[in-house]
Formats: structure tokens, sequence, C-alpha cells
């Protein structure tokens, strides 16, 4: 996975809220860099003179950085950033300069360094999503485990996108259903349906890359028995119906394919559409019904909607 550096120029009173901003935004750890820590006079314990290099620090002000996955969402995360930070003027905060660059992380220098944030995260009532290099004792013996090297393919887990997507997979498959996976990323999803008692899964990206970090993935939850990955474009290669479909990928690739995707979902089974902005959700919502399907449930986190339809019987 490729990570990009966000950093913002702002004032100290403005750290705590844009950290915030930040972390809702999916950040895996916030640094300050405060142009007053190099004035501060400070001694550790031992009575010894901290050093600090100047190069590491603004001139002035603070400069608040995280780290972001390079997916494609990233384009709509830093616009919403950008827009919430610019809306504290708002509650009278001060945000000084409120420059914001973005740069892609050196992936070698990073590869170490983000383990250090991944964990296992609780993503349901059922799942928990486990980082490969992890040991995890289950807490409840119904629980779930999705063990995970996203390498460089979307999907640690933790994304709105995909967290919602794996709720609306243990709401809707039941067991020896034969689901479909458009866009696996990562495999997470398709993990998750096999982990839910599917007897069959075809998991499909059109990238080779996610295609082969899906097939380790796969591996590693002893799912290759039940879930086949595919390299191709959305239902391109899909012949056979689905008691479920679920696709997370942006609003518009989706609502691009609601027709081929109500063709695929046997009569009384789901779509669930993940990945949508929630400007996008009444376009998407109109999409789907103008296929043919009715809408079950429409859920919500932070800027993201998923919604689970149907296909009448
Ligand atoms: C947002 S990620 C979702 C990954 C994973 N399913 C999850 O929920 O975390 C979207 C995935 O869709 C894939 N994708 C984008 N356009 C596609 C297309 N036309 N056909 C198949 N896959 C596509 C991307 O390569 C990416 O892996």
């Amino acid at each position: 996975m490729k990570w990009s550096e966000l950093a913002v120029r702002t004032t100290n009173e403005a750290i705590e809220p844009i950290s915030n901003i930040l972390h809702e935004a999916g950040a895996s750890g916030v640094v300050i860099e405060d142009s007053e820590d190099l004035t501060k006079e400070r001694e550790d314990q031992f009575g010894e003179i901290y050093s600090l290099d100047p190069e590491d620090f603004p001139a002035e002000g603070v400069i608040v950085k995280a780290y972001l996955p390079v997916n494609s969402f990233l384009g709509e995360t830093v616009e919403a950033i950008k827009l919430a930070i610019s809306n504290l003027v708002k509650f009278d905060i001060n945000i000084g300069a409120n420059l914001v660059t973005i740069s892609e992380v050196n992936e070698e220098e990073w590869a170490t360094a983000w383990k250090k944030y991944y964990h296992p995260v609780k993503i349901s009532q059922r799942f928990t999503v486990v980082p490969t290099w992890e040991t995890y004792e289950p807490v409840s013996s119904d629980e779930l485990i999705i063990e995970l090297d996203p390498g460089m393919a979307f999907g640690t887990g933790t994304h709105p996108t995909t967290v919602m997507s794996l709720q609306a997979l243990e709401k809707t498959v039941k067991k020896d259903q034969r689901v479909i996976d458009v866009g696996t990323g990562s495999g997470v999803l398709a993990i998750g349906a096999a982990l839910l008692g599917a007897k069959e899964v075809h998991a499909l990206d059109l990238d080779e890359v996610a295609v082969r970090s899906a097939r380790i993935n796969v591996k590693l939850n002893k799912a290759q028995d039940r879930v086949n990955v595919v390299q191709g474009n959305l239902l391109d290669t899909i012949d056979e119906p689905g008691d479920v479909v679920v696709a997370n990928i942006l609003a518009e690739i989706i609502m691009s394919f609601t027709d081929d995707a109500f063709h695929v979902v046997k009569p009384g089974g789901h779509y669930i559409t993940s990945g949508i902005i929630s400007a996008k959700k009444n376009d998407v919502k109109e999409a789907l019904e103008a296929s043919g399907f009715v809408i079950e449930d429409v859920m919500m986190m932070e800027d993201w909607v998923t919604i689970i339809s149907k296909k009448p019987e």
C-alpha cells in the first residue's frame, strides 16, 4: 500500500481540531511540528538538554502532518479535510496560513513505520480484522477473524466503506450462498463472505496487484476452496447469478453498471453498494431503483454511504 503525507501549516490553537479532522478522515497517526519547540528550554530527567534539528520544524507556526492511504478515495478525502479545516473559522478558531500540501511517502521508509499503526480492529458484531504480524485470541466463540496483509491493495478493513460493507454482508449472506465481490482489493469482503458460510465466492478486480494481494489473503485465511479471485472489469467475467453481489467502488462506477448488477443478482437476492460519498447518495439510489432494485437499508458512517438493495422475487 502507498501512503500520502498531508501537511497543514496552521496555528497552535488549531492543532487539536485539525488533528480530530484528520483522525476522522482515517489518518493513521498525526505528527505535530511546532516552531516554538525549538526555543523552549527543556531538560530530560538526567539533566541533559534536548537538541532538536531546526530542519524538522517550521520557521513559524505549526505543521500538523497525517498519513493517508493512497486509494481511489484519496482525492475526495483530501477535499473533505480542506473544507472541514476552512470551516473552523466559523467557530472563531484562528487557522493561520492554512497551507495544505500533499506528498507521496517513500514506500520503503513507510513500509515498516505504518505497521505500528495497524492493529487488530473489531469491525462489526462478528468481524475482527487482524494484520498478519499480530497474534490475536478471539474474545467470543462466534467471532469471525479476517487475517490480512493489505500489501499494496486497498482494504486494511478499517475504511468506513469496508466496515459498512462487512456489516451489510453480515446482514445478508446466508449459509451455502453464492457471493460476487466486485473490486475485491485486498480480498477482505470475499473472505468475510466465505467466513459467513458462503460456499462459493467470486472476487473480481481490474488491478493485477489487487488480484495478487487478494489471492495471498484468501490463502492466509484458508478460504481458497471457496473463494476464486479473477482479474476482470466489473461483472464482465461472471456468467452465473449470485445470491449476494457486493461492490465497494466509487459512486460513478456503481451507477454505470446497475443494469448488469440487476441481471446478475438472483431474484430475492441482495446487492450491496458502498464507496458512495454522501452527496451522491440520492443519485445512486435512483440509479438502483431505475434498474429494478428495491432499497432495503441505507447505512452511513462519517461522510460515506452503503446501500443494501434487493431484487424482487
Ligand atoms: C475501494 S476499493 C475496495 C476494496 C475492498 N473490496 C474493500 O471493501 O476494502 C475498490 C477496488 O475496486 C477496483 N476496481 C476499480 N475499478 C474496477 C473495475 N472497473 N472493475 C473491477 N475492479 C475495479 C480497484 O482496483 C480497487 O481494488
